[in-house]
C-alpha cells in the first residue's frame, strides 16, 4: 500500500545517492547498447530471409509450458505457451518474445520495398533501322536506283526530286523487298518516325505505286488513312501526281462532296461480276471511311494490300467512330466469307486465307512507347527512326522525336501588353517574310489579322488561316501565300500538323504550344525539305518555366533566349494604341452585322406562314 503514496522527487547532486545514480546510468547506457546490438542483427537477419528469426530478448524468459496464451503472428491469432512472469515484462518486449524461432511471418516480404523493375523494350523498338535527319547530304540518287521502276523515276525527276531522302531511301526498298517474299508468307507492318518535312508521303506513295501497277483487278487494294480533311486532299494529290503515267485511280473520300456522289465515284454494279471497285487506292478521313463500310453496298476491303495510317498518332488521339475496328472486322469478316471457316494461325489455315494488309504508320510524333503501338494489332513490326541513336545507350529507353536539322529555334520573353509589339517589330522592323504565326484560338487569330492589317496600313499582307473559315475560302488563303500574295497567315492549330506550305520562313508561336506534339508540328510548317527554317516562341515570364519543361519532354536540349530592347517597343506604343482604336471600331462593327444577320433570319422564318393543324 505504501508504494501507491512515494512520489519520486528530484535529489540534489550533492546528496550521497551520487554514486548510486551514476552506476545506474552506466546499466542504463549498457542495456541500450546491447538492445542496438541486437536490433540491429535482428534487421540483418530480416534482410537476407523472407522468414523471420528474432533472438529472443534476454530479460524475456522463455514460456513455461503451463501457460496458455494467445499471440498475434503475421495478422493471425495463433495459442501459445504462457508465461509465469508475463504480467511483469513490457509490451513490447512481449511481442517480439513471440516472434520466436518457432514461427514463419509469412508475407514478410510484401512489406519490404521493392526492387524497381528496370523496362525492357521489344527487340524491334530498342533495334530500329536508324534515318538520318540530315536532307541535305543524300547522295541517293532517284534515277541511279534499280529497285525503282522507270515511270516513277520519270515523275520524279519532273518533280524537280533528283535525290531521295534517307527516309524514303530506306523504307521504300524494305516495302517492295517485304512484297516479294513467296505466298502465304505475311509481310512485316512498319512504324515510321522522322522529321516534319522530311518526305514521309513519298517513302509510301512510291512503292505503294510500283506494286500495284502491275497488278490488274477491279478492287480496293489501299487504303490511306488520315485525320482531316486538307491532310486527306493534299496526299491523294501525291498519290494521283505519281499514278498519271499507270493505269491506276485514286479516290478522295473525305467529306467535302457528297456522300452519294462518293458511292457513285467508287463502287460500280456489273451484271456478269456484280459489285467492282472504280478505284484502287483510296484517300480518306477516318469518319469518311466508316460511313463508307456502314453504308455504301459493294464496297469491299477483301483485297486489301496496304492499310497506310498517316499521321496515326493524332487519328489514335482523336478516335474516330471506332474507324480501326470496323476496318478489322470488315476485312476479317471477308476472309472467312472467302475461306468459309474461322482461322487460326496453321499452316493450313495460312494457306487458305489471304495475308492481311501491310500497316504502314506514319508521323514526325509516332509514339515508340510499346503499350501504345499494341493497339494497332501490328504484324511483327520492323521501326523506322530517326531519333538520334547516341543518345540511346540505354537500347530501352523508350526514343523521342527528332526535328529538321535546317530548323532553328529560339524563345523570346515579353510582357502580356506587349506581345503585339513584339510580333509588329519582327514582322515591320525586322521585315520576316512567308510567315506562319500560332494563336491557340481561332477569335484571338482573327482580332490579331485585323490589327496587323489596320496596324501596317496594308503593307504587311497579313490574313487568317483557322477553322473558322471554310474549306474553299482556307484552300484560297493558303494559295495567295504560295504565291506571295500573302505574307503572313494567323491560324490556329488546326493547321499546324501535316500541312506542305512551300516557303514557309518563319513560324512564330504568339500563344506558346500546349505540349511537345503541338510544337514539333508548329515548328515543322518551316524547316521543310531541306529548307533553312527559323521558329520563335513569344512567352510570358510566367509561362518560361513551362515552356522548358515541354522542350525538355520532348528529349530537346534547352532553346536559346532572344532579347529585344525595351525602347524598341516602347517606339511603337503611340503608332499601336490608335491601331488599337480602329480595331476595336472594327469588330464591333462585325459583330453587329452579325447580330442583324441573324436577327434578319429569324424574323423571316416567323413571317413565314405556318402549316395550319386539321382537326379531323
Ligand atoms: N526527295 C525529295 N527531294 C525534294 N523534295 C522532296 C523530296 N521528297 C519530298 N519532298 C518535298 O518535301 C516536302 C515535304 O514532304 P512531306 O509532306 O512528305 O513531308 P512529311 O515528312 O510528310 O512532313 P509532315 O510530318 O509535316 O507531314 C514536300 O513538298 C515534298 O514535295
Amino acid at each position: 500500500m505504501d508504494n501507491l503514496f512515494v512520489i519520486n522527487r528530484y535529489r540534489d547532486v550533492n546528496e550521497d545517492v551520487v554514486v548510486d545514480v551514476a552506476e545506474q546510468e552506466a546499466k542504463n547506457l549498457e542495456k541500450l547498447k546491447k538492445r542496438i546490438a541486437e536490433r540491429k542483427s535482428a534487421y540483418a537477419t530480416k534482410k537476407t530471409s523472407d522468414v523471420i528469426t528474432l533472438k529472443p530478448q534476454k530479460a524475456v524468459e522463455e514460456p513455461k509450458e503451463d501457460h496458455v496464451e494467445l499471440i498475434e503472428v503475421a495478422g493471425s491469432v495463433e495459442e501459445t505457451k504462457p508465461d509465469n512472469n508475463i504480467n511483469t515484462i513490457p509490451k513490447q518486449d512481449r511481442k517480439k518474445a513471440k516472434l520466436s524461432n518457432e514461427f514463419k511471418v509469412l508475407g514478410v516480404n510484401e512489406f519490404e520495398k521493392k526492387a524497381k523493375v528496370s523496362r525492357v523494350l521489344p527487340f524491334w523498338l530498342s533495334h530500329p533501322v536508324n534515318i538520318s535527319t540530315n536532307l541535305k547530304s543524300s547522295l541517293c540518287c532517284a534515277d541511279d536506283q534499280d529497285w525503282l521502276h522507270s515511270t516513277l523515276k520519270a515523275t520524279l525527276i519532273n518533280e524537280g526530286v533528283i535525290k531521295l531522302f534517307p527516309v524514303q531511301e530506306k523504307v521504300i526498298p524494305f516495302i517492295l523487298d517485304e512484297h516479294k517474299s513467296t505466298y502465304p508468307f505475311w509481310p512485316h507492318d512498319i512504324c515510321v518516325s522522322a522529321p516534319t518535312g522530311s518526305g514521309k508521303t513519298l517513302a509510301f506513295v512510291l512503292p505503294i505505286v510500283q506494286i500495284l501497277m502491275n497488278e490488274i483487278g477491279c478492287h480496293v487494294r489501299a487504303l490511306v488513312v488520315l485525320p482531316v480533311q486538307e491532310l486527306a486532299a493534299q496526299v491523294a494529290k501525291v498519290f494521283k501526281k505519281y499514278c498519271m503515267k499507270t493505269r491506276l485511280k485514286t479516290a478522295l473520300l473525305g467529306g467535302s462532296t457528297p456522300i452519294q456522289q462518293e458511292q457513285q465515284n467508287i463502287v460500280r454494279y456489273t451484271e456478269t461480276s456484280g459489285w467492282v471497285s472504280e478505284v484502287d487506292i483510296i484517300v480518306c478521313t477516318a469518319g469518311r471511311l466508316v460511313e463508307h463500310l456502314q453504308n455504301t453496298e459493294g464496297f469491299s476491303l477483301k483485297h486489301l494490300k496496304f492499310l497506310v495510317i498517316d499521321e496515326a498518332d493524332r487519328i489514335m488521339d482523336h478516335i474516330q467512330n471506332d474507324w480501326l475496328y470496323h476496318v478489322d472486322k470488315h476485312i476479317k469478316l471477308e476472309n472467312e466469307l472467302m475461306t468459309g471457316r474461322h482461322s487460326n494461325l496453321t499452316w493450313s489455315s495460312l494457306l487458305e486465307q489471304k495475308p492481311p494488309p501491310q500497316k504502314l504508320l506514319f508521323s514526325a510524333t509516332l509514339s515508340q512507347d510499346p503499350e501504345k503501338l499494341e493497339q494497332w494489332g501490328l504484324f511483327q513490326p520492323k521501326l523506322f527512326s530517326a531519333s538520334k541513336s547516341h543518345k540511346y545507350e540505354d537500347e530501352d529507353q523508350i526514343r523521342l522525336y527528332a526535328t529538321p536539322e535546317e530548323l532553328t529555334e529560339c524563345y523570346v520573353t515579353c510582357d502580356a501588353e506587349h506581345k503585339p509589339l513584339l510580333l509588329y517589330h519582327f514582322l515591320a522592323d525586322q521585315k520576316w517574310d512567308k510567315v506562319l504565326c500560332f494563336t491557340n484560338a481561332a477569335e484571338a487569330a482573327h482580332r490579331l489579322a485585323v490589327l496587323l492589317n489596320t496596324w501596317g496600313r496594308g503593307q504587311l499582307r497579313v490574313a487568317e488561316l483557322s477553322s473558322a473559315l471554310d474549306k474553299s475560302t482556307r484552300e484560297s488563303v493558303l494559295k495567295k501565300f504560295t504565291q506571295s500574295e500573302i505574307n503572313v497567315l494567323i491560324g490556329t492549330d488546326a493547321l499546324a500538323r501535316g500541312i506542305d506550305i512551300s516557303d514557309c520562313n518563319y513560324v512564330i508561336s504568339y500563344d506558346p504550344p500546349r505540349n511537345i506534339k503541338t510544337y514539333i508540328h508548329r515548328v515543322g510548317r518551316t524547316g521543310r525539305a531541306g529548307r533553312v527554317g527559323h521558329a520563335v516562341t513569344i512567352l510570358l515570364e510566367n509561362q518560361v518555366n513551362q515552356f522548358k519543361e515541354i522542350i525538355q519532354a520532348g528529349g530537346k536540349a534547352e532553346l536559346p533566349q532572344i532579347k529585344i530592347e525595351a525602347e524598341v517597343l516602347d517606339r511603337l506604343t503611340s503608332s499601336y494604341k490608335q491601331a488599337m482604336i480602329e480595331t476595336k471600331k472594327q469588330i464591333h462593327a462585325e459583330i453587329d452585322s452579325k447580330v442583324k444577320k441573324s436577327l434578319e433570319i429569324k424574323r423571316r422564318s416567323k413571317s413565314k406562314p405556318q402549316k395550319r393543324k386539321v382537326n379531323t
